[in-house]
């Protein structure tokens, strides 16, 4: 259609609208025309939004044209990120319900028009309503009309109209293109003096489009009468203003509501179920409760052995408790904020004094008349099992009960290995690469938070959130409380905001060094995000977009998020997952038994500075970095030999983020029997040089070792007397002995014993690749028969990543560790380089340590000599580390005092 010249950007778009949905233009060509008119930035800003308000009218139409979108615009996205949209961007209709009945219970609404509907609000409408289509642009549902041939949408565009020049150039300075920062309409809205210019045009933009729609639909004799249309509109002053430029970019999608559907007679209450979605922010669960156009009553039900499960899973330790309080509280006041309030309850108990949500909830239903349930999906098995008997109980009530998707990127129960087969599963490569190539249903775009939420004319009962005893600390017997959890209160903020905060903090600062640093332990490199993102306070979708949209990318961070998705689905695959060995030769490991030694490792007081300043900073703060975890889990496992389910339950009660699916999965693969096997080993000392080379973490945690130097301060056992005396260390007093000394050894006795079940166990062992065999569960049985497994007696057996080191010793098991060329300590984290620095300084420091001690007491003397005599100070030689010039690690920096050399 040719586009007449002097007309706005916005009418030509409204115009071609038009010709789009009386079918006098292609899908294609309203596309172009508006990357011609519009430019390359706002049409990746302004496109969904604007399409949007066709999503359910005319589904098809919407569905090619997004496809077209995201076919333009992801053409030239780094390999990372579209793994991860492969995860997540992409929604079909309906997307959130495990149950497909419509949110719309009211007749009167659900007998209105579509287009009507869009108007009053409609936040499925919000998420990208298309078919199932991969980043690469592949479509696994009705596929977009056909380009014509050889032409990309890219060329389409280009060629679109007159201000293709224009539109050109707008190409040349968008972000992702000059700079590859913020490919998302986010980043262009951050760009100061636009951004008051763009918000303008999007306010334009909406209401020419609805004032054309409008038009339109009123064609074909359709009326509003039956609805109170509300002005989608985005309260800038309820926005808290740290994330400020976050949520503005965000205002095209998750437009707020404040209207409800006008109806005849007071629509029945819906009942929220919180559970583990404790956030407004980005909530499908809540904005759906306002679809249903009734009061909405929040409430949530404590039910701990619901929580437990089947099996021994710890899953809500006392930390996590004490977190999920706080959030609690948190949350609670959130609604009150906007009319509303939480209702607490506890299970209410059958004949046979059992309590259960469901009970909860029908006795819930009773008292307010509620005939809608809405919660958010949850996905460990037996609370799956769970929400499947409450969803058929309630609804043989007439209730209806939707369960919305949005706890993880991905639905696990949705991930399938077809087309990309079992080899190398357990590793998050093979993860990502069946979410890319089965898409499934994805996330769609982020929503805000209701401005305000309708309330019942009578709240239902319930108790306090004390009275559900989350928090409740011991008593002393004198009366006094011990407030075990007084510094995990002073190192948190337990609320949303705290949430999005930390995620702002990170994106702005710590995100910058991720990629290369997030090991340390000294320094804040890492989100600190995951308690938030267990307890749903912060939702993966919002975290998605945030991260990229930010100015700096970590691909390292957004595989993260993956990683968080494999764990899911790996408990999906196997509920056992949190108590029992996947490989079935290592169940018969031999372990410890030594209780003393665990002991002294959950209480910090290994006598390894570097393990017990983790294992205090988490008993104290509930937390500790990703890497620390590794060193801890290693010492727990290869060196003490104790069981990794000890670990597991330990860091289950102590960590505020315990998480079935992730802590399981992580100990099961640091235990040498998870589906992925660690390729290394975490040395209690050596691995301090990636994570706290000056040893500052160790200061801050074990203060009785602060004064040390910080090239002995991970092995106090190696100061001479002296310098522990000057320090006021007493080993096995003020700081514990080492629990053992025999790291080598114990190392190699770890190996061999993996050695011998592998070879009693041999029929877990493929012969032709030395990996371990595991058994398949039938839902991956089902999707990969005939795919390249053994059969031993009805089960399929399937190889498995393997350390290369257990396979090597396999051939001569009582070999020590030291002699096995895969020998997996500090293997994998670090250079070769460092390790010869390591090397050299085992070899040296306490030689260096002695003759320091020599040198300073000489100095010290001659200074005495000086002053008794009267002689001036020397001039004060400034005396430090020095770096090897050429060296491209920063760990060649030898401590301590170095010679200069001599010629
Ligand atoms: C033995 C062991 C046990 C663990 N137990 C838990 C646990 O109970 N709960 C938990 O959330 N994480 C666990 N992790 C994973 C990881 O250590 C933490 O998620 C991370 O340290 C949290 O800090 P962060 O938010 O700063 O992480 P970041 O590095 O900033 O990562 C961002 C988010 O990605 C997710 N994530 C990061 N690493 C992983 C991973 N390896 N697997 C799955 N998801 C990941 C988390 O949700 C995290 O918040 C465990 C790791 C190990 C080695």
């Amino acid at each position: 259609m040719p586009v007449s010249g002097g007309e706005d950007p916005m009418s030509q778009v409204r115009q071609m609208l038009r010709e789009l949905l009386v079918g006098r233009e292609n899908a294609e060509g309203f596309f172009c025309l508006c990357v011609s008119v519009l430019g390359h930035n706002d049409t990746r800003t302004h496109f969904l939004p604007l399409i949007q308000l066709l999503a359910t009218d005319h589904n098809r139409l919407h569905t090619t044209l997004t496809s077209i979108y995201l076919e333009y615009f992801s053409k030239d996205e780094d390999d990372e990120l579209a793994v991860a949209l492969a995860l997540s961007l992409l929604e079909v209709k309906g997307q959130q319900q495990t149950n497909t009945k419509p949110l719309f219970p009211d007749p009167k609404l659900q007998g209105q028009t579509d287009t009507q509907a869009t108007a009053t609000y409609r936040p499925q409408n919000s998420a990208l309503q298309s078919q199932s289509v991969s980043p690469n642009g592949s479509s696994s549902q009705p596929p977009p009309a056909p380009l014509p041939t050889g032409a990309s949408y890219a060329q389409l565009a280009a060629v679109g109209g007159r201000r293709q020049t224009q539109a050109q150039h707008q190409d040349s300075t968008s972000p992702r293109r000059s700079s590859g920062h913020g490919s998302s309409p986010q980043t262009e809205r951050q760009r100061g003096p636009t951004q008051k210019q763009t918000d303008i045009k999007w306010s334009n933009v909406t209401q020419d489009v609805c004032a054309s729609i409008a038009t339109l639909t009123s064609n074909v004799n359709q009326t509003k009468d039956d609805v109170t249309v509300v002005e989608c509109k985005v309260d800038q002053s309820e926005k808290p203003k740290r994330s400020k430029n976050r949520r503005q970019r965000r205002k095209g999608y998750g437009q707020q509501v404040v209207g409800v559907p006008r109806c005849p007679s007071a629509p029945p209450p819906v009942l929220l179920w919180f559970r583990r979605d404790l956030r407004l922010h980005d909530n499908p669960a809540v904005i759906g409760s306002l679809e249903a156009g009734g009061p909405v009553i929040p409430v949530f039900i404590w039910c701990p052995e619901e929580e437990e499960g089947p099996g021994v899973t710890v899953a809500m330790g006392g930390a996590c408790k004490f977190w999920l309080h706080q959030a609690l509280s948190c949350l609670s006041s959130a609604l009150e904020h906007i009319g509303s309030h939480l209702v607490f309850l506890q299970p209410d108990e059958d004949r046979e004094g059992i309590g259960s949500s469901l009970l909860a909830l029908r006795s819930l239903v009773r008292e307010t008349g509620a005939q809608t349930v809405l919660a958010s999906a949850l996905y460990e098995p037996w609370l799956r099992e769970r929400d499947q008997v409450v969803v058929s109980a309630l609804q043989k009530d007439r209730v209806e009960v939707n369960m919305v998707h949005s706890y993880c990127l991905r639905d696990p129960y949705t991930v399938t290995t077809e087309g990309v087969g079992l080899r190398g599963i357990g590793s998050v490569s093979h993860f990502m690469s069946c979410c890319q190539m089965n898409p499934g249903p994805g996330l769609g775009v982020p929503l805000d938070p209701p401005i305000s939420l309708p309330s019942p004319s009578v709240w239902p009962r319930g108790c306090s959130l004390e009275g559900l005893g989350l928090a409740r600390m011991p008593c002393r017997k004198d009366g006094t409380t011990i407030d075990w959890a007084a510094n995990i209160r002073s190192s948190w903020d337990f609320s949303e905001e705290g949430a999005q905060s930390c995620l702002e903090a990170f994106l702005n600062d710590g995100v910058y060094r991720y990629e290369k640093e997030s090991g340390r332990a000294d320094a804040p490199n890492t989100s600190c995000l995951s308690p938030y993102l267990h307890f749903g306070q912060l939702s993966a979708r919002w975290l998605l977009w945030d991260t990229k949209a930010a100015r700096c990318r970590s691909p390292k961070f957004i595989r993260k998020l993956a990683w968080r998705d494999l764990a899911y689905w790996q408990l999906t695959l196997f509920p056992d997952l949190p108590w029992e060995s996947l490989r079935p030769p290592y169940k018969a490991l031999r372990w410890s038994n030594e209780r003393g030694h665990l002991k002294a490792w959950q209480k910090g007081r290994t006598g390894y500075p570097l393990v017990d300043a983790a294992m205090r900073q988490l008993w104290l703060t509930g937390w500790m970095n990703n890497y620390m975890r590794r060193v801890v889990a290693s010492f727990l496992i290869a060196y003490l030999h104790l069981p990794w389910q000890e670990g597991y339950r330990w860091f289950q009660d102590t960590l505020v983020d315990a998480d079935v699916a992730i802590d399981a999965m992580m100990w099961q693969n640091g235990g040498m029997c998870g589906l992925d096997h660690w390729n290394f080993v975490m040395h209690p000392v050596d691995a301090a040089m990636t994570c706290d080379p000056y040893g500052s973490y160790v200061r801050k945690w074990c203060s009785e070792l602060a004064v040390l130097p910080d090239d002995l301060i991970h092995k106090p056992w190696k100061c001479p007397a002296s310098m522990l005396r000057r320090a006021g260390v007493v080993l096995g007093q003020s700081y514990p002995e080492r629990v053992v000394t025999d790291l080598e050894e114990r190392r190699s006795q770890s190996l061999q014993d993996v050695a011998l079940v592998r070879r009693r166990f041999g029929e877990y062992v493929d012969p032709c690749s030395g990996c371990d065999l595991v058994p398949l569960p039938p839902r991956l049985v089902s999707e990969a028969m005939g795919g390249g497994m053994v059969n031993t007696g009805g089960q399929f057996l399937l190889p498995v990543i393997t350390r290369m080191e257990f396979k090597h010793q396999s051939d001569d098991p009582d070999a020590d560790a030291a002699s096995n060329p895969y020998n997996a300590v500090l293997k994998g984290y670090v250079s070769r380089r460092r390790n010869e620095t390591i090397a050299f300084l085992n070899q040296t420091d306490f030689t260096a340590s002695v003759i320091n001690e020599g040198a300073e007491r000489r100095e010290r003397q001659e200074q005495d000599q000086r002053r008794m005599e009267g002689l001036p100070r020397p001039l004060a030689v400034e005396q430090r580390g020095k770096r090897t010039p050429a060296a491209k690690d920063r760990f060649s920096t030898v401590p301590g005092r170095v010679a200069t050399s001599h010629r």
